[in-house]
């Protein structure tokens, strides 16, 4: 399908600041964010829920099911930490977002999290997990690892996405 406005997913593990980054670049760019964690909360897209964990574990049809209904369309950024069930001609570019271990720790701690779920997310990110996933699902190159420990950091991130944007839109304006 040929989008007048891009599809973009930024992923990485919890407290990266996927939400952070989607909020500005929404803000700059006029595209609209879907919270995707939230949208699987408010539309019950979960069989289950993980008491242990604090978490829902989502169904996969139901959330493509419920995504199809307007994300082919395009003009989205969604942020997820995890995207191998979603349909890769569905986006456009796939933004991750990668921490340094201690910043993220204490993301983490700040949100309160039990010890546990800090140290599985902490190794998540060590060993590279939603890096991987992204650039196996989607294909390296499709994906844009981003490093985002600082607000410097994030400022540049901002800055990289909409020079990606503007070229994407220079593209399809220039018809092709
Ligand atoms: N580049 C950054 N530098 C410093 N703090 C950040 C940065 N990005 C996000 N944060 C902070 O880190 C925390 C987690 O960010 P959030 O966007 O909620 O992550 P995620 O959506 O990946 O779980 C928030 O308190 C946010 O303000």
């Amino acid at each position: 399908m040929q989008r007048s406005r891009p599809n973009i997913l930024v992923t990485g593990t919890p407290g990266t600041g996927k939400s952070t980054l989607c909020q500005l670049l929404c803000e700059q760019s006029g595209l609209h964010h879907v919270e995707l964690a939230r949208l699987i909360r408010e539309e019950h897209l979960y069989t289950e829920w993980d008491d242990e964990m604090n978490c829902s574990i989502f169904d996969e049809d139901l959330v493509v099911s419920k995504l199809s209904d307007f994300l082919p369309e395009g003009g989205h950024v969604m942020d997820f930490h995890s995207c191998d069930f979603l349909p890769v001609d569905w986006f456009d570019l796939v933004v991750v977002l990668r921490t340094e271990t201690s910043v993220l720790y204490g993301r983490l701690e700040r949100r309160s999290y039990p010890e546990r779920k800090i140290q599985e997310n902490v190794e998540c990110e060590i060993f590279q997990v939603l890096l991987d996933e992204a650039k196996e699902h989607f294909g390296a190159d499709a994906v844009m690892e981003a490093w985002n420990d600082s607000l410097q950091h994030l400022d540049a991130n901002v800055q990289r996405v909409m020079e990606w944007l503007n070229q994407w839109q220079g593209q399809v304006e220039a018809g092709g």
